[in-house]
């Protein structure tokens, strides 16, 4: 059996620390989640020493009524919590005060009496199925933590359920059995359902954090596209992989003349045009295709698995493609041209810069020698073959 008093002090001293730890980050941080969050493992904690407090002191008011009010409490904070991680949900701090307030009426009506366990057993349960129903459909990244904090939730949920059954039975049916041992059961279980969900919290946030910070580092915010520091990791993860039987390929792509756009419409329109592109690129590529903005008007599509005349089609695609498609910009028809350098690694070009760095001077041939081309091929001399002009 669980020894009873050691599981509500290693809860007691778990849930404060972990809430404290919360509460301290919100202060720097001001991020409600925080703070709700905080608030869940440190309500727990008032639950636990009102509840303990039974022992040495008959105020049913503190020792119940408010040892069940913070009981309740802690799971709302915790949905608050788990919703305001995600910044689209608003409007649920109004939501829970309010379900609070309402707890704590139900509570002063049923004060001391057993409908009152009852019905936070109930509650609490149901609020659990809430709970568990918001981490299901949270995209956290930390997958295995998810699931862990998901089945505590169940679990937790299916406990206080069965403890609200249990102290029900009598009420409702002739069986006359002393439940005592099986509560004092299910109330170890519940302690350490509730401390084992609080230390998963800190590990769920912070991945996910990690993760968000990551992707902004690594997307360009206006297209949406990964930038440069982004393409980078991806490929020479790719490099390091490929085994020298695969060809990966590059097109770098640059807009023609961009300095006229923005000259003539505006740096918005400018803007805009940029997206524009960005959105072909995106919708001829394929997911398997990396694509970046690497810089102003300059983007990358790194394509695995991909010969050099693969990738010299597709860029000669998207180069008819944004051609033939002018850019519409509220009254304004805006003709947008592009060129292009492939370049496919080989024996010569195995790692990613000198891929790049090939591609890049192709580009540079596009450029001078007339533009809204697309080049694969070196050439010795500028002025290079007819055969590698796409046109
Ligand atoms: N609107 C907008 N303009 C940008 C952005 N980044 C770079 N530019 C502009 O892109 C233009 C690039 O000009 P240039 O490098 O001279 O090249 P270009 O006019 O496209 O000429 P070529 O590349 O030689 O065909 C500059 O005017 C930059 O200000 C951006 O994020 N938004």
């Amino acid at each position: 059996m669980l020894h009873l008093p050691t599981v509500i002090s290693l809860s007691f001293i778990l849930n404060l620390i972990i809430g404290l730890y919360f509460v301290s980050i919100y202060q720097y941080k001001k991020q409600t989640s925080f703070l709700y969050l905080g608030l869940a493992c440190v309500t727990f904690t008032f639950a636990i020493l009102c509840a303990s407090l039974r022992v040495i002191i008959a105020w049913p008011f503190i020792t119940h009524y408010f040892a069940s009010l913070f009981i309740i409490a802690c799971p709302l904070f915790l949905i608050m919590g788990l919703k305001a991680l995600n910044p689209l949900n608003k409007g649920t701090c109004r939501q829970v005060s309010s379900l609070l307030i309402v707890a704590a009426v139900f509570l002063l009506a049923v004060y001391n009496t057993a409908a009152e366990q009852i019905l936070v057993s109930l509650t609490v349960a149901g609020l659990f199925v809430y709970a568990s129903y918001i981490v299901l459909n949270a995209r956290f990244i930390a997958k295995l933590q998810q699931r862990m904090l998901l089945l505590c939730l169940l679990l937790h949920a299916l406990v206080m359920l069965i403890q609200g059954v249990l102290l029900l039975l009598p009420f409702v049916t002739a069986i006359n059995f002393n439940f005592t041992s099986v509560l004092q059961f299910t109330l170890s279980v519940h302690l350490m359902l509730a401390t084992s969900a609080a230390l998963l919290l800190p590990f769920l946030v912070f991945a996910n954090t990690e993760h968000t910070l990551n992707s902004l580092a690594n997307r360009d915010p206006l297209t949406q596209l990964l930038n440069k520091r982004g393409l980078n990791a991806i490929a020479n993860t790719l490099f390091s992989k490929n085994n020298a039987e695969h060809p990966i390929s590059i097109i770098m792509v640059d807009i023609d003349f961009f300095k006229r756009v923005n000259d003539e419409y505006g740096h918005d329109a400018g803007d805009e045009a940029i997206k524009w592109i960005a959105q072909h690129i995106a919708a001829l590529f394929s997911k398997s295709a990396v694509t970046a903005r690497v810089g102003g008007e300059e983007f990358a599509i790194l394509l695995s698995h991909c010969t050099l005349n693969e990738a010299q089609s597709a860029a000669n695609t998207l180069r008819k493609n944004i051609k033939n498609k002018p850019f519409s910009y509220f009254d304004n028809t805006i003709c947008l041209k592009i060129s292009a350098g492939v370049a496919c690694s080989n024996t010569h070009t195995s790692s990613f810069k000198s891929l790049l760095s090939a591609a890049d001077k192709r580009l540079y041939i596009a450029k001078t020698t007339g533009r809204d081309k697309v080049i694969y091929e070196s050439a010795q001399n500028p002025f290079i073959s007819k055969k590698s002009v796409c046109t």
